[in-house]
């Protein structure tokens, strides 16, 4: 069986999986962190999340003024009765996924909604070595410094990238 068959499972219901041999580092840089402790192949599923779906007036008036609110990942909601606008809301995810740090340039990990189901979906987008750090993509708006940020100015800077920002002035 597949592992997408296998995560299909019997009607209502949701198979739970969560791979073997991640680790959470306390002390990063960007605070904790997912760490691999072995090999990954891509295309690895490393988690099943199922989600909280938070009430949109509920986040407007509260938790988008908690620290929780940089945990929460943008939800589709339907229109409301009556209307043809689809509405927006933040979920909470629960397990690792909530977990995962932002990396623009190093992102290793892809992320899926499952509206249907109420799931985020978690897997590499490519070989994984042991002792690497997952991490997905938060997109451009980050709330926060970007601590890869400093690194990639000082280490990752060829002389075509350079050339390349001339060319822009
Ligand atoms: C979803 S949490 C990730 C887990 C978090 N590091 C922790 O210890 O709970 C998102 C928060 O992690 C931190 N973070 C994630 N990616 C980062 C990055 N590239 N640079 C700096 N901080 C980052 C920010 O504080 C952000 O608000």
């Amino acid at each position: 069986m597949s592992i997408e068959e296998e995560q299909e499972g019997k009607a209502g219901e949701v198979q739970l999986i969560r791979t073997e041999g991640l680790a959470l580092v306390l002390d990063t840089p960007k605070g904790r962190g997912v760490f691999a402790g072995r090999d990954i192949p891509g295309g690895t599923i490393l988690e099943v999340c199922p989600v909280l779906i938070l009430d949109p007036q509920e986040n407007e008036e509260h938790v988008r003024k908690t620290d929780l609110y940089n945990y929460t990942y943008n939800w589709p909601l339907p229109a409301a009765e009556g209307s043809k606008t689809p509405r927006k809301t933040q979920a909470v995810v629960f397990g690792i996924g909530s977990l995962f740090n932002h990396s623009q340039r190093r992102q290793n990990v892809g992320w899926m909604r499952d509206v249907s189901k109420g799931v985020v979906v978690y897997r590499t987008l490519q070989d994984v070595r042991k002792g690497d750090e997952l991490c997905i993509s938060y997109g451009d708006r980050l709330t926060f410094v970007d601590a890869d940020a400093k690194q990639v100015d000082s280490d990752d800077e060829d002389d075509n990238a350079a050339l390349a920002r001339i060319d822009l002035v």
